[in-house]
């Protein structure tokens, strides 16, 4: 909660470093053009600081740079670049790393600071003194060029249990040279967030200058980590998109945001932009190239999920009973699963998001409950089939609409030609309105020769399968029978080119199965499209 000595928003900054510690995640690799569309990504969320690389260690960091200042125009925030204090024993203007940094010609620079006596030592292989007048004299060369400087103090934690004194000597090298900001720097990642806040406040007896934090998610703690910070009074957060960052990854800013914003009262970003945390988490994964986790609080998919027969039951009479938050307040939405954990109120609420009316049904909504504990038993899953589980239950209302067709036969055959082609061929027997109905089809596999079949078969009765196709195929082996036996559960992602739509099918046979998801998915077409 904010208390009267918590910051407002106007003195409280959002420093996202994405593009600098995020891209030290292993795997990580962006283009430039990556790197200018995350940046272009971070200012819709408001944040205040976007650290955009480390110009002059990397080529691609430069150019992004030089690029960025005709192609980057920023609403919200203001472009960082990252470097590290002069050279032990080099004049700072002689040191090119520093130059660098001038000539990215940002309005902000974020040194790096050696403030761990151990560091120093072993690491820098320089004195302490040396060390103090290395920040001193980039920092205040920096201003003296017009920067704005930030000082992220590296190790400052461990180094603060090694030696307090020093870190604090080494962020009022920075104050007293100009740098606006000293940032506690979470290196290593180690810290819990009792000592995190033991060690801020401490610090800002010590110190009047504006302090910052930065976590490294070592411990699983960065988030905590940072609102501990935050707590004991910090007033520039720094993260990173999903948290991606060296090792186990840093703060992750979307986390942050939600946190700082709907639970501590602190309006860090501008009010509107705060729905678009979930679309630009998700648009960040897939510049990254990372699948978005599901999982991930506020943002992922499943943040609002709700599988549990007794969670629906609740939410049924009021949401905020098991939603510790409106998903709309960070852009998401709540999700009902039916599975054989649900209930009647869990197939209430889920026929309400698919836009089914159960009013009056009680007894249909019985039988759909028990359909789907017998069935999920047997390996089906309903969880991402929702087009699978609206035509379950619409069998089940007395308005059902007839099958789309009967089923006489099907064969499909697979062929390996003597000149190395795999050829695929099915042939489907079907009845629609009393016309038996023969077709054969080939294709790239069976299932595609099926689909193929299937489609032409049906598609002069029912035009609207002309643009439809399969867009995706997963197909999981629940649990081996011995030998080549086991249950196979197949997922189908159907698309006209303007919806998407999932069907599932469970057989030990796996033509059978997909057979199964194949007739979900045209049945779902022509009902809907
Ligand atoms: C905690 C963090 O994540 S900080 C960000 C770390 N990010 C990166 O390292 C990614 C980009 N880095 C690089 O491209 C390269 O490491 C470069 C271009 C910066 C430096 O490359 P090199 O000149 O080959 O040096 P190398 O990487 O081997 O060692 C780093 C040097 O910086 C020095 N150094 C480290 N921290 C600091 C500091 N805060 N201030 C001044 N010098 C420092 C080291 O002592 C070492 O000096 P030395 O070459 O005289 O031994
Ligand atoms: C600066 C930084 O990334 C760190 O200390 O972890």
């Amino acid at each position: 909660m904010a208390t009267d000595s918590s910051p407002t928003s106007t003195d409280f900054h959002v420093f996202d470093t994405t593009l600098r510690d995020g891209a030290q995640r292993e795997g990580v690799s962006y283009s430039v053009a990556d790197k200018l569309a995350v940046a272009r990504l971070l200012d819709e969320i408001g944040v205040g600081y976007i650290e955009g690389g480390w110009p002059g260690a990397m080529p691609k960091d430069t150019e992004f740079f030089a690029r960025a200042r005709t192609e980057l125009p920023l609403k919200h925030a203001q472009l960082v670049a990252f470097g590290a204090t002069r050279k032990a024993g080099v004049a700072v203007a002689e040191d090119p790393q520093v130059a660098a940094l001038l000539e990215a010609r940002t309005p902000v620079v974020c040194l790096v600071a050696k403030s761990d006596v151990r560091h120093v030592r072993e690491a820098l292989r320089t004195t302490l003194e040396e060390n103090l007048a290395m920040v001193a004299d980039t920092v205040a060369h920096l201003v003296a060029h017009g920067r704005r400087v930030f000082v992220d103090c590296e190790h400052f934690f461990d180094g603060y249990a090694a030696d307090p004194d020093y870190g604090v000597r080494v962020l009022e090298a920075a104050f007293g040279a100009g740098a606006e900001v000293g940032v506690l720097c979470d290196t290593n990642g180690g810290m819990l967030p009792m000592t995190v806040g033991r060690v801020v406040a401490d610090v800002r007896a010590r110190t009047s200058g504006k302090l910052g934090i930065h976590c490294q998610n070592d411990t699983g703690c960065a988030v905590a980590n940072t609102l501990a910070a935050v707590e004991a009074g910090v007033t520039h957060v720094q993260g990173t998109a999903n948290g991606y960052g060296e090792r186990a990854g840093n703060a992750d800013t979307f986390v942050l945001i939600a946190n700082l914003v709907t639970k501590m009262g602190l309006p860090v970003v501008p009010a509107e932009c705060l729905p678009e945390l979930q679309r630009v988490s998700h648009a960040i994964a897939e510049l990254a190239n990372i699948a978005p986790d599901d999982h991930q609080p506020f943002v992922g998919g499943s943040a609002f999920a709700h599988k549990a027969g007794l969670h629906a039951s609740a939410i049924k009479v009021s949401p905020q009973l098991y939603n510790h938050l409106d998903p709309a307040v960070v852009g998401n939405d709540m999700r009902i699963l039916v599975t054989e954990m649900a209930g009647r109120a869990s197939v209430e609420l889920k026929g309400r998001e698919l836009g089914v009316d159960l009013a009056g049904q009680g007894d249909a909504i019985g039988r759909v409950v028990d359909q789907v504990k017998v069935l999920e038993a047997d390996g089906w899953s309903f969880e991402a089939a929702d087009a699978s589980f609206e035509l379950l239950l619409r069998a089940q209302l007395p308005d059902a609409p007839p099958p789309l067709f009967e089923l006489e036969s099907y064969r499909v055959s697979v062929e390996h030609w003597g000149n190395g082609l795999v050829v695929s061929e099915a042939t489907v027997k079907v009845h629609v309105d009393g016309e038996r109905i023969i077709r054969t089809a080939e294709g790239n596999g069976p299932v595609n020769a099926l689909d193929n079949a299937l489609r032409e078969a049906l598609v002069d009765r029912y035009p609207q399968l002309a643009g439809v196709a399969l867009a995706d195929f997963k197909v999981r082996i629940l649990g081996w029978k011995g030998g080549t036996g086991a249950t196979t559960r197949v997922l189908v992602d159907t698309t006209d080119g303007t919806g998407e739509w999932t069907t599932v099918g469970v057989h030990d046979n796996i033509v059978e199965a997909s057979w199964h998801a194949l007739v979900d998915a045209l049945t779902y077409a022509v009902r809907h499209r």
